[in-house]
């Protein structure tokens, strides 16, 4: 059966009242950059009058989930600290429970302070990241360059100040220190940034992958690895749950994995042409809207 493409009041009312635990996605979602989406906020509210569980669901490994409440705080958006879930927590704690990094061992970052500060807060030692040293544009000199035999795993992130040195730092530990595990919190291939697409974590980690010819592990939607981390903390009825996003890919795909509904907006990635074209995508979710907005018609 095809997606069902939702437009009258009554739809989202119906839809509100079947799901009672909702998974949002953040990027294109509820904003793009900070910019919040126009109703994204009454619908939240909405959804929290309604004494719905309410969880965020981010691939964007550039920040905690501490520093997330920072962001939702300063958009005027109601959110606590538990119901946030970004790649790089979910990362960090596969780390420490599912890889079980050794205490004496460490990670080399490729990655932004929302991802080390996740690290930390895992007890995971890592180097690389925004370490001055690292962020250079100095040509990288493998002569003076000294292999740390500890490092037993590269993380790759969305990294704003990727480099030729990070890339290559990262290329000589995945392939000198034997058993070295290749990482990356999502792949997404964009980013629906503020004023338009920018480069997404996939596309920082895609040279590593054509430098080694072998894929990474990877944490984010869709992986199982992500909802595990949202499982061990949060308890949800699938059968009543909805996971609302924007790209097919990864958040549809996350949904359909865990046994959710899905809703589909196009505020972010996905364009029409996907879902009604010539050549549509196979992944089809169940519900499609044109904004996360559209619900706010529902009254309070
Ligand atoms: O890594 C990226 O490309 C971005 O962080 C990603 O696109 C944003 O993730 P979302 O909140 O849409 O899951
Ligand atoms: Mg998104």
């Amino acid at each position: 059966m095809g997606a069902v493409r939702l437009s009258s009041q009554e739809e989202y009312a119906k839809l509100i009242d079947q799901y009672d635990t909702w998974m949002f996605d953040c990027d294109g979602v509820l904003w793009h950059g900070d910019r919040l989406i126009p109703g994204a906020t009454e619908v939240l509210s909405l959804l929290r009058d309604r004494k719905k569980n309410v969880i965020f669901v981010t691939n964007n490994a550039t920040k905690s989930r501490k520093s997330y409440k920072g962001k939702f705080d300063q958009l005027g958006v109601e959110a606590k600290v538990e119901e946030i879930y970004g790649s790089a927590y979910a990362t960090a704690v596969y780390l420490s429970s599912v890889l079980q990094l050794p205490k004496n061992k460490k990670v080399y970052v490729i990655g932004q302070s929302g991802l080390e500060e996740e690290l930390r807060e895992e007890g995971i030692t890592y180097i690389g990241g925004t370490d001055p040293a690292d962020c250079t544009i100095t040509p990288f000199s493998l002569e003076n360059f000294t292999l740390d035999p500890d490092v037993a795993a590269v993380v790759c992130g969305l990294d704003t100040a990727i480099n030729y040195t990070k890339l290559s730092k990262a290329f000589q530990y995945l392939t000198r220190n034997p058993g070295c595990q290749f990482i990356v919190t999502n792949e997404d291939s964009t980013y629906p940034a503020a004023h338009g697409l920018l480069p997404g974590a996939g596309s920082i980690s895609a040279p590593l992958r054509y430098a080694l010819g072998k894929d990474p592990i990877a944490i984010g939607k869709p992986a199982k690895t992500m909802l595990d981390c949202i499982k061990a903390k949060v308890h949800f009825d699938p059968r009543r749950t909805i996971m609302v996003g924007d790209r097919l890919n990864t958040d549809i795909l996350f949904g359909q994995a865990g046994g959710v509904s899905t809703l589909l907006v196009l505020t972010g990635i996905t364009l029409e042409s996907e879902i009604s074209g010539s050549n549509p995508s196979p992944i089809v979710p169940d519900y499609i809207t044109t904004s996360i907005g559209d619900l706010a018609i529902v009254d309070k």
